[in-house]
């Protein structure tokens, strides 16, 4: 394994190990066991439901674990593997990286979140990945509502060597757009990254101002935007799942980027968020450096999350 994959295995694997550690104290004890009881099975469902694994991911597990322990003699790591087997299963079908394939270009990747989440972090990740495979990429400051918000976003596309088109703070985020989209038209830039306002405690101004963005979009490409990525912060926990209902009524969410898992992060909630949305998880961020976005694995997720080996 080369030393870049190394360095952000291990910090997925270092940000997990607070959800892991709680599974696998739960874990280690019963499963030393010959078999497992009816109440050893309900330590170990309680366990993933405290590890944010939500309920219904946590039953699935339990019914595979009652139905292979009479077949198997389980030892510590088998049930291990039946757990990380389940989650990468559930993970699996919804796994799915950002395509660039709009045509007429550019692509347009509306990106929203609440403030905090992460989402400049990401939006200059993902640039960055997009550059790494030869597409011109172009950053539009769609959030108008904090002038830090663009600056920020200017200061790592300076260091991304790309173009930000912004208007003044507190201006119109969607005429922001408008001419971004035009932009990037004229100079023939594959991918159009937008950032927008967080302000979720506002439900109605968001909409309105994603509704708006919506139709300026439309008028200049009726397919546009092409992608509406959430970013979401693991370390909210459950929070994190009232996040995506919010944002499902208030936009369309094409999919999702999860944030700060190599923190005090609760990988679990990723797991419930796929089984109770089934949108598709595009990226995680495991750092904040620019290299700290990697397309997301299921099986890599699963074993970081049960404890398995980096
Ligand atoms: N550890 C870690 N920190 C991250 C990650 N992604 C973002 N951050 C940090 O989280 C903080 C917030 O990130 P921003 O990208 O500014 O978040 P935002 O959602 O744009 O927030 P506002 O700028 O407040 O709107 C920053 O300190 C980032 O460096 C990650 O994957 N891991």
């Amino acid at each position: 394994m080369n030393e870049e994959k190394k360095g952000w295995r291990d910090k997925l694997f270092g940000g997990l190990r607070k959800t892991s550690g709680k599974l696998t104290e739960n874990l280690t004890g019963l499963v030393t066991k010959a078999k497992l009881d009816s109440a050893d099975l309900d330590e170990i469902e309680e366990a993933l439901i405290v590890s944010d694994l939500g309920p219904a991911t946590a039953s699935q597990i339990r019914e595979k674990l009652a139905s292979e322990r009479f077949e198997k003699g389980l030892d510590e790591e088998g049930v291990r593997l039946i757990v990380e087997d389940e989650i990468a299963n559930i993970l699996s079908p919804v796994a799915k990286p950002i395509e660039i394939d709009a045509f007429p270009r550019p692509q347009v990747i509306l990106v929203i979140g609440v403030n905090g989440s992460g989402k400049t972090t990401t939006i200059a990740k993902l640039a960055h990945l997009f550059l790494e495979q030869d597409y011109g990429v172009m950053l539009a400051a769609g959030d108008t509502f904090r002038a830090a918000a663009i600056g920020q976003l200017q200061v790592w596309a300076e260091r991304l060597g790309i173009k930000t088109v912004s208007g003044p703070e507190g201006g119109d985020a969607a005429g922001v757009v408008f001419d971004a989209v035009k932009q990037a038209t004229a100079e023939g830039i594959d991918v159009l990254i937008v950032d927008t306002a967080g302000r979720l405690q506002n439900k109605r101004e968001l909409m309105d101002e994603l509704a708006k963005i919506r139709r300026v979009l439309g008028r200049l490409n009726p397919e546009a935007p092409h992608d509406v990525v959430l970013v979401l912060d693991a370390t909210t926990g459950q929070n994190a799942l009232s996040q995506i209902e919010v944002f499902k009524e208030v936009a369309d969410v094409t999919g999702i980027v999860m944030t700060k898992l190599d923190g005090s992060a609760r990988g679990g909630i990723l797991v419930a968020a796929a089984k109770q949305f089934g949108l598709p998880i595009h990226a995680i961020g495991v750092g904040e450096t620019i290299d700290d976005l990697r397309p997301f694995d299921p099986r890599d997720l699963a074993r970081a999350i049960t404890g398995g080996a980096a």
